[in-house]
């Protein structure tokens, strides 16, 4: 059996094998160890191979999905080996096979995926700069492809999430070794786009790809080759439903790089958590079809007016009829048909899968005349309304509550099968027969308490209580003893037992054998099927969003081909959900006025404020309705942001060199029609340094880019720029100090900030009292110093050199005073300004 299991071993020599033996899935040797430390189970020792012991763990078959799912979330994969035959009656092992492996990439278990997110596998390879992309869904049946640019991927990856990625060897990507996600890498010739085009070609009964709009240069043909033929492997041979080839391009899609994605917290907080993010506030789904769709909507946000209009209008007129109610009341009783079709193409379609697609199929006849009556909506309700005859072969395949697992039976429903009904019949009737038996026994014997009894051990027997022993017949053969009693059979119960044992074996063996001929029939329906489970994650997508436009007040923006974002009285979706009274801000773009340079104190809302703008524009572009009182729209290509300070230790890039990073992405990519926000640039170096690149990155975004940019800083200096452009305009936030108190007045008026309540800031953050008093002190000092001097403060003006009599001047007093390991580099900006005052 060692022999069996290293030769089965050697062939998945990366993932743990779970070797069935009866009840237990088994782990040996480095996989044992591995298994017992990451599943928390106990690792014994038995016999011994080549003189060692053998290390050993097991689980049980029955919650073996429990164990899959915890390595599969820690990035491992899993063979599953199963046995086949019987043990008693096989000479030596018996016969095992690996009938599926577990990847991250590739799970379609209801257990082990999560329903609101798709889990995608992506291949890639990288050839001169050129980056080939394929990725796959196995429960969506969708499969895509692109060929995009060595400098994407980051993007990419954040956009898609895969949950498994494959790459051939050789292949250098340093970002890949760098991510958390599981890479696995294949031999290079699995890659080869000749046999890519062959295998897939074959797969789509097509002669070439081209009708796709694929071609022999498409790099990615490489990796969807790979990536098809992996996801097969995985599946035992079996291959999974797939919608067909899509090819993606960059044009498609408004985009958004992986920076921009994590700090708008679409669906993702910047610290990983699932809210408060866009995503968490607007997803009031039914169904996991449709939130994993509006996850990928708000990932993929549209370019074509088109196409996101056609969203609107539908929004539109479900909130004209309040449909969306009926829709997700409908909704709430349909299952994730998306998921149940992909396991039914897998064959791995459980009993209950059956039955809630069935139950689902039939709630769903209630949903098309709840859609409003358009041809959009007409659209979906003929594709919502899949044959009939699938749903009447479900009611007369599957028990209206069949068991968990087949091996139990109790799965196809009676009246569907003759032999299986008269199984059944024989069983059924046992009970009577039995029942029969004791009265008759008792009545022979004399025996008061004698009981026919069954149980799996000891099969069928007669018990009778060791005080009427005496009394027992002579044709009871004894079949076991008890403490208090002893266990007979009789030749008429022989007979009966053997009936009844054998029909049930039979009944079993049916309903396993019909099971999955009815799977096999069911095949057929798969397309419609995904048709359905499509139109249904769309409509139920469009009520959800027609349900948040009307419960938080959105309006439905307007696109217009001029170059312009205008929105009055906008707000920040996901913060005015969690604070009382939001003060919504306007903000409008034109050709003749294109960057915004935003002051105001800290904690005043420039980050709200921009983030908002951002993502009223991203939701308009969904197709969602946006917390705005009117928002009119022109052409945008791509969002940018530069917010806030993190560290990306694990691609060794400080705080500063990520900010750099981005800012250079900004500028050698924004066109005109790109929507850049920069949240104070500049802050993480020197106060000389930051100033100067803030000033210089503001200019060529003006000049050279002339994107729409919102552009938050401290640095007064750079309000200056709008005296030079006239397509800069200031605007500020303000705060008014009343008795030590600052209040925030979270409106963004027209011209520069007056003020920074910095000192006021810190001791709301609860700095002790005494060094805000020392502070404000301070302050007072340092500015009635810069005004009695008359001097304006200038950073651009060379450094001035110190004369030998001005040594005992109070600036060099003031210096004394400062330490500069205390100040923050906006202090010591202030700190300079005053020190050049008292000269
Ligand atoms: N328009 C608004 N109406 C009401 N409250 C707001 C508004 N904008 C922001 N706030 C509140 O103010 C807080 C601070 O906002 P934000 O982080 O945008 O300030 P900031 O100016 O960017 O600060 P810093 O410069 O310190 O980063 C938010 O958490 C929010 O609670």
């Amino acid at each position: 059996m060692m022999a069996q299991y290293l030769r089965i071993k050697a062939e998945h020599p990366d993932k743990f094998v779970f070797y069935r033996m009866g009840d237990f899935y088994e782990l040996f040797y480095d996989d044992a160890a591995k298994a017992a430390r990451l599943l928390d189970i106990t690792l014994t020792t038995r016999g011994q191979s080549a003189g060692e012991p053998i290390r050993m763990c097991g689980v049980p078959y029955h919650a073996v999905e429990q164990y899959l799912a915890r390595l599969v979330k820690l990035g491992e994969s899993v063979a599953l080996c199963e046995q086949f035959g019987d043990p008693a009656t096989s000479k030596g092992p018996v016969e095992r096979r690996v009938v599926r492996v577990v990847t991250p990439g590739t799970l379609s278990d209801a257990a082990l995926l999560d329903d609101k997110q798709e889990n995608r596998i992506l291949a890639l390879t990288l050839e001169k700069g050129v980056l080939g992309m394929a990725w796959l869904s196995l429960a969506s049946g969708d499969f895509a492809l692109m060929d995009s640019t060595a400098e994407k991927l980051h993007s990419e990856l954040e956009r898609l999430r895969p949950a498994e990625v494959l790459v051939p060897d050789g292949v250098q990507l340093a970002l890949i070794d760098a991510i958390s996600i599981p890479v696995r890498r294949l031999a290079a010739w699995q890659f080869d786009r000749a046999s890519a085009e062959r295998n897939l070609g074959r797969h789509f009964n097509v002669h070439d790809l081209a009708g796709y709009g694929v071609t022999a240069q498409t790099l990615a043909l490489g990796p969807a080759g790979a990536l098809f033929e992996y996801v097969r492997a995985t599946q035992g041979g079996t291959v999974p439903q797939l919608a067909g080839l899509r090819v993606e391009s960059h044009t498609q899609y408004i985009e958004l790089d992986a920076a921009t994605r994590r700090n708008l917290e679409l669906t993702e907080t910047i610290r990983g958590e699932a809210s408060p993010t866009l995503f968490s506030l607007l997803d009031r789904c039914a169904t996991g079809m449709g939130s994993r769709l509006l996850r990928h909507w708000l990932h993929h946000p549209l370019r074509q007016h088109g196409a996101i209009l056609e969203r609107q209008s539908a929004i539109g007129a479900l909130i004209e009829g309040g449909a969306y109610v009926d829709i997700h009341r409908v909704l709430n009783d349909v299952a994730d048909i998306e998921r149940i079709s992909a396991r039914i193409a897998l064959r791995s379609a459980r009993p209950r899968d059956l039955a809630s697609l069935r139950d689902s199929l039939g709630a769903l006849t209630a949903l098309p005349p709840a859609l409003p009556q358009t041809e959009f909506f007409a659209g979906l309700a003929h594709a919502l309304q899949p044959d009939p005859a699938l749903h009447q072969l479900l009611t007369a395949a599957v028990l209206p509550e069949p068991s968990v697992v087949l091996r139990e039976g109790g799965v196809i429903a009676d009246g569907y099968h003759a032999e299986l009904d008269e199984l059944r019949q024989i069983q059924k009737g046992g009970g009577e027969f039995l029942t029969q038996l004791e009265i008759a026994e008792r009545a022979r014997t004399g025996i008061p308490n004698l009981r026919v009894e069954y149980n799996r051990v000891a099969g069928f027997f007669i018990e009778i209580s060791n005080s009427y022993v005496g009394q027992v017949p002579p044709e009871y053969r004894r079949r076991q003893t008890m403490k208090n009693c002893e266990r007979y059979i009789t030749p008429e119960l022989k007979i009966f037992e053997d009936k009844a044992l054998s029909a049930q074996d039979r009944a079993l063996a049916l309903e396993k054998q019909l099971y999955e001929a009815l799977l096999e029939s069911l095949q057929q329906y798969l397309g419609a099927l995904r048709l359905a489970a499509h139109a249904v994650a769309t409509a139920d997508t469009l009520a959800c969003l027609a349900s948040r436009a009307v419960e938080q007040n959105y309006v439905a923006p307007r696109f217009v081909d001029e170059m312009c974002v205008r929105i009055e009285a906008g707000r920040h979706p996901v913060v005015e959900a969690q604070i009382d009274d939001f003060i919504p801000n306007g903000v409008d773009f034109s050709a003749t006025r294109k960057l915004l340079l935003i002051t105001g104190p800290n904690m005043g809302g420039k980050s709200t404020y921009m983030r908002q703008v951002a993502l009223i524009v991203l939701m308009a572009h969904v197709g969602a309705w946006v917390p705005a009182t009117e928002a009119i729209i022109g052409r945008v290509d791509r969002i940018f942001t530069r917010i806030g300070a993190s560290d990306d230790l694990a691609g060794g890039r400080s705080t500063f060199m990520v900010e750099m990073t981005e800012t250079a992405n900004i500028l050698n990519n924004a066109s005109e029609h790109s929507l850049v926000l920069m949240d104070e640039v500049g802050r993480g170096t020197s106060t000389f340094d930051g100033l100067a690149l803030a000033w210089a990155i503001a200019r060529a975004l003006i000049e050279k880019n002339r994107a729409y940019t919102l552009f938050a800083t401290h640095y007064f200096e750079l309000t200056r720029l709008a005296q030079d452009y006239p397509q800069v305009a200031n605007v500020h936030l303000d705060a008014v100090e009343h008795k030590d108190k600052i209040v925030f007045l979270h409106a963004v008026q027209e011209g520069p900030a007056s003020q920074s309540y910095g000192v006021a800031v810190a001791s709301l953050a609860g700095v002790p009292r005494d060094v805000v008093r020392q502070a404000r002190r301070k302050l007072v000092e340092l500015e009635q110093g810069s005004i009695s001097n008359g001097l304006q403060a200038d950073l651009f003006a060379a450094p001035i050199v110190a004369e030998p009599e001005t040594v005992a001047h109070a600036a060099v007093d003031a210096l004394a005073e400062v330490d500069p390991d205390q100040l923050t580099p906006r202090q010591a900006l202030e700190v300079l300004y005053t020190l050049k005052g008292l000269l």
